[in-house]
C-alpha cells in the first residue's frame, strides 16, 4: 500500500506541517512525519487546508432501481471528489431500503466500489408509505448496522407512527431523520409560498408545513426521550424552533443544505426546474436566519441533500420537473462562499460542521477524527484559493441538475483519501476498474 507525505499541508486552516499516511492511518504529523517518509509519495501540499474526510449525512444515491441518473459508483466518486470519505445513502430508492436485505445490498455496492464508506440509511415505514414501522432492528443488527432511520421524499406525518418510531431507535442507539412537510399544507406545492409564487402563479409551499412538523416532533422527542434529527431545514421559523428545542435540552439535531445557503426563491422567476427542490428555496431573510443558525450550533451540520435526476425530469416545464439537485462535488464551495468567506466560520469549524458532527450524528466510527497521529487517514485537502465555473458535464456525477452551472465557486478538493488510500488527486478522482456488482 502506497504511503503519502503531505508537505506543507495546513491541518484545519493553522501553521503548515508535513502529515504521513502509512499503513491506513496518520503515522506522523510535523519534523517526525518528514523523518520517517521514506518511500512514502510526496504530495505538494503548500498552501493547501487539510481537513478530515467530509461525512454526508443525506446523499441520494439512487441505486436499487434508477441507476439511469445515479449508482453507487457513480454516487460515492463524485462523493470523494467531492471531498467525502463517508455518505449516508437515502432509502428512497426501488425497491425502497426498508429491510436488511436491501441495506446490505447498497452497503455491499458501497464496499466493492470502495470511493468512500456507505452507510444506508433505513426506512422508517414499509414502502415509505408512513403506515407501519419497517424492520428497524433488523436493518440495526444487520451487516450495514444502520444507526439512521428516515422515510426522505416523505415526511412521518402520522404522529403516533412518529411516536412509535422514536420509542423504538432508542433502543438501537438509533436517529429519526425527518423531511419535514406536512404533506396536506403542500398539496400541488410547486415553490416557496410567497410573494414570488404570487406573482408566478406557482402553488405555494408555506414555512408553516416545514415549522409545524419540527414543532410536533421536538415535543414528542422530548417526551419519548429520543433522538430526532430534522433533514433541510430552511426557514427562520424552523431554526427558532430548534433553538428552543435545543435550549430545554431536548436531543434535537438538524442540518442545512448547501443550496438553502446561497440560493433563494428568486431563482423561480426563470421557471428552470433545476431550481425545483424539496424543501423550497425560501426568502432572503431565511437565508439569512440558517447562515445565522449554522454559526451560532442551532444548526449542527451541512448535509448535501444531492439528488440527481434524469435530464427528462428536469428538461421541462416547472410544474412537470422533479424535485432535487445535486450537490455533492459543490458542497464544501458553497459553505466557502457563503460561511468562510464571510467571516461565519473557521476551517474548524467547517471540519466540525461537515465530518464530526454528522459522523457523531449518525454513529460512525473512525469518521470525523482529528488530524492526529494514530487516527484513520480520512483527509481532504482543499485548496482556498482556487476559483472555478461550475460545469456539470465535468462531473463525476452521472446526473447534470446543478442549480450552481456557471456560477463561479471558490475552493478545490486537491485530494481525498480514504483510510490511507488516494481516491482523488490532483483534483481528479483516482482511475481504477469498477468491480462487477453482479
Ligand atoms: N430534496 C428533493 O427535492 N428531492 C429528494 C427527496 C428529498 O430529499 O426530499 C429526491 O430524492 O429527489
Ligand atoms: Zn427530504
Ligand atoms: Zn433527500
Amino acid at each position: 500500500m502506497t504511503s503519502y507525505l503531505l508537505r506543507g499541508a495546513r491541518p484545519l486552516g493553522t501553521d503548515a506541517t508535513d502529515l504521513l499516511l502509512r499503513d491506513g492511518v496518520v503515522a506522523a504529523v510535523g519534523p517526525e512525519a518528514s523523518r520517517s517518509a521514506t518511500g512514502a509519495e510526496v504530495v505538494d501540499a503548500d498552501g493547501l487546508v487539510a481537513l478530515p474526510g467530509l461525512v454526508d449525512l443525506h446523499t441520494h444515491l439512487r441505486e436499487p432501481g434508477r441507476e439511469d441518473t445515479e449508482t453507487v459508483w457513480t454516487g460515492t466518486r463524485a462523493a470523494a471528489a467531492g471531498g467525502f470519505t463517508a455518505v449516508h445513502a437515502m432509502a428512497n430508492t426501488t425497491p425502497v431500503a426498508d429491510t436488511a436485505g436491501v441495506v446490505e445490498q447498497v452497503w455491499n455496492l458501497g464496499r466493492q466500489a470502495g470511493w468512500v464508506d456507505v452507510h444506508p440509511v433505513g426506512a422508517v415505514s414499509v414502502g415509505l408509505r408512513g403506515e407501519q414501522l419497517a424492520e428497524l432492528g433488523a436493518m440495526a443488527s444487520s451487516a450495514a448496522r444502520v444507526r439512521v432511520f428516515s422515510d426522505d421524499g416523505h415526511c412521518v406525518a402520522d404522529p403516533v407512527l412518529m411516536r412509535r418510531a422514536l420509542e423504538y431507535v432508542k433502543a438501537l442507539d438509533g436517529v429519526i431523520a425527518q423531511h419535514a412537510q406536512e404533506p396536506r399544507l403542500t398539496k400541488g406545492a410547486q415553490m416557496h409560498e410567497g410573494a414570488v409564487s404570487a406573482e408566478l402563479g406557482l402553488t405555494g409551499w408555506p414555512a408553516v408545513a416545514e415549522e409545524a412538523i419540527i414543532a410536533r416532533d421536538v415535543l414528542l422527542a422530548e417526551h419519548v426521550g429520543s433522538r430526532l434529527h430534522v433533514c433541510h431545514l430552511s426557514t427562520a421559523g424552523s431554526v427558532e424552533i430548534v433553538r428552543w428545542a435545543k435550549s430545554r435540552g431536548i436531543a434535537v439535531t438538524a442540518e442545512v443544505t448547501p443550496h438553502h445557503l446561497l440560493l433563494t426563491d428568486e431563482s423561480a422567476r426563470t421557471y428552470d426546474p433545476r431550481y425545483k427542490v424539496n424543501p423550497p428555496l425560501r426568502t432572503a431573510e431565511d437565508v439569512e436566519a440558517v447562515r445565522e443558525g449554522l454559526a451560532d450550533g442551532t444548526i449542527d451540520i451541512v448535509a448535501t441533500d444531492h439528488a440527481p435526476h434524469a435530464v427528462e425530469d428536469k428538461d421541462c416545464e416547472w410544474p412537470a420537473g422533479a424535485f432535487g439537485m445535486t450537490g455533492l462535488e459543490t458542497a464544501l464551495p458553497v459553505v466557502m462562499e457563503t460561511m468562510v468567506s464571510t467571516g461565519r466560520l473557521g476551517w474548524e469549524d467547517v471540519a466540525r460542521v461537515m465530518s464530526t458532527a454528522p459522523a457523531r450524528i449518525g454513529r460512525v466510527t473512525g469518521q470525523g477524527r482529528p488530524l492526529a497521529a494514530g487516527e484513520p487517514a480520512n483527509v481532504t485537502l482543499v485548496d482556498p484559493a482556487a476559483r472555478r465555473v461550475v460545469d456539470p458535464t465535468a462531473q463525476a456525477t452521472r446526473s447534470r441538475n446543478s442549480p450552481f452551472a456557471g456560477t463561479e465557486l471558490p475552493g478545490r478538493v486537491v485530494a481525498t483519501f480514504l483510510r490511507g488510500t488516494a481516491t482523488v488527486l490532483d483534483g481528479a478522482p483516482v482511475a481504477r476498474e469498477e468491480r462487477s456488482t453482479a
